[in-house]
């Protein structure tokens, strides 16, 4: 391998080789099996293109946006914990990198910068994601402050009620530091030598009672625009909808849940077939590849986020690394536009992939 690595796998391998072993396997790591960590990217693969030729590309256009929000593409930074764990300085550089590409960035409830660290840091749109713990009034700040400093919605996660048994994480004692957003209100450190202290903070912490019903809750406590993130079903994706909530992201929360579900790129297009345009529908899992983003939005995404390529990049090489994934990607999506001739984002449809459902059908 060369210096300078040119796709998102060699950014991989780099962080790799960066990374204490304990956070190489919590940041790459999945749950239980990990069948379904490998499905989500190889699901992908299944997937193959239906490229249109002779059609003026010399001018591709990328850009759109989401809930109103400008982009230069339809790519967006997902919400990754505790960025230092990664590289000294945390989000607050990757968010220099989404400002410096000019994508979206979401914040992680847990990170380890400071919510106002990272607003304050750099001109780029913030979404903020949410946890709610048992402790609602802890989580209702976090949505006060997210809101006060200028982030423009709040994602739920909602896949969430307790955290996938992550079996690296149990062998390696995975250690679960003090976050700074919580200091003086809880302690986000746990001193549980048998196991996943990450999991130990989450069983104390995570309220799973939360259900569909707490959601009138939530909008009565922001005005921001809610996403629910988390959705693997048409019933859910109806559910949401009829809830009123103002989008939806399709996400096996990196596979790091339940294991054994679909790879997310195998359920966007039953969600969005529920949702008929009525409220966005974002994607999140398994993006590697331009390629990805493009089939992921022929099948009906509105936009990708991308979790671990980021991390990966910000591991590696900091703020360079994650421009650098971030305009691979968009470099990689770009040149897949031009060869499927689809000039602008709105040119991308169905019709530009085939899955294994188009191959079973067209044999019958
Ligand atoms: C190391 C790591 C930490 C994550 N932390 C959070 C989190 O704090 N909140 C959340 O909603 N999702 C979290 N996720 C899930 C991501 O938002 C996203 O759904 C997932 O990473 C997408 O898959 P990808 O990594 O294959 O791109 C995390 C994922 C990873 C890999
Ligand atoms: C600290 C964890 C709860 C963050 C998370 O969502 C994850 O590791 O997947």
């Amino acid at each position: 391998m060369g210096d300078e690595p040119v796709n998102v796998k060699e950014y991989q391998e780099l962080a790799r080789q960066a990374l204490p072993k304990m956070y190489y396997d919590y940041f790459a790591g999945g749950s239980e099996d990990q069948h379904t960590l490998r499905q989500n990217v190889e699901a992908f693969h299944r997937i193959t293109l239906r490229p249109r030729i002779l059609v003026d590309v010399s001018k591709i256009d990328m850009s759109t946006t989401i809930l109103g929000y400008k982009t230069s593409a339809p790519i967006m930074i997902a919400p990754t914990a505790m960025h230092k764990l990664a590289h000294p300085q945390g989000e607050v550089l990757t968010a220099k990198a989404a400002a410096a590409c000019n994508v979206i960035m979401a914040l992680s409830f847990m990170s380890t910068c400071t919510i106002e660290e990272v607003s304050s840091s750099c001109n780029a749109v913030f979404f903020f994601q949410l946890y709610i713990y048992k402790r609602r009034d802890i989580s209702a700040l976090m949505v006060k402050r997210a809101e006060s400093n200028g982030y423009k919605a709040i994602l739920l996660t909602a896949d969430t009620p307790k955290l996938g048994r992550r079996e690296a994480d149990i062998k390696n004692k995975m250690i679960a530091p003090q976050l700074k957003n919580f200091e003086g209100l809880v302690s986000t450190k746990v001193d549980d030598n048998d196991g996943s202290n990450l999991e130990a903070f989450a069983s104390k912490s995570f309220d799973p009672s939360l259900s569909w019903k707490d959601i009138a809750w939530l909008k009565s406590i922001t005005k921001l625009p809610i996403l629910i993130k988390g959705i693997l079903t048409r019933e859910d994706a109806i559910k949401a909808v009829e809830v009123g909530v103002d989008g939806i992201i399709v996400s096996n929360h990196g596979a790091r849940q339940l294991d054994y579900v679909p790879a997310t790129i195998a359920v966007l297009e039953e969600v969005v077939d529920a949702v008929k345009g009525r409220i966005p529908v974002l994607f999140d899992g398994g993006i590697r590849r331009g390629t990805d983003v493009f089939k992921a939005l022929a099948l009906g995404a509105q936009a990708v986020l991308i979790g671990r390529p980021v991390v990966y990049g910000l591991a590696a090489k900091g703020e360079y690394g994650v421009r650098r994934v971030v305009e691979m990607l968009k470099d990689e999506l770009e040149l897949a536009m031009a060869l499927s001739g689809c000039p602008t984002l709105n040119h991308i449809t169905r019709k530009h992939v085939r899955t294994q459902m188009d191959d079973l059908h067209s044999r019958l």
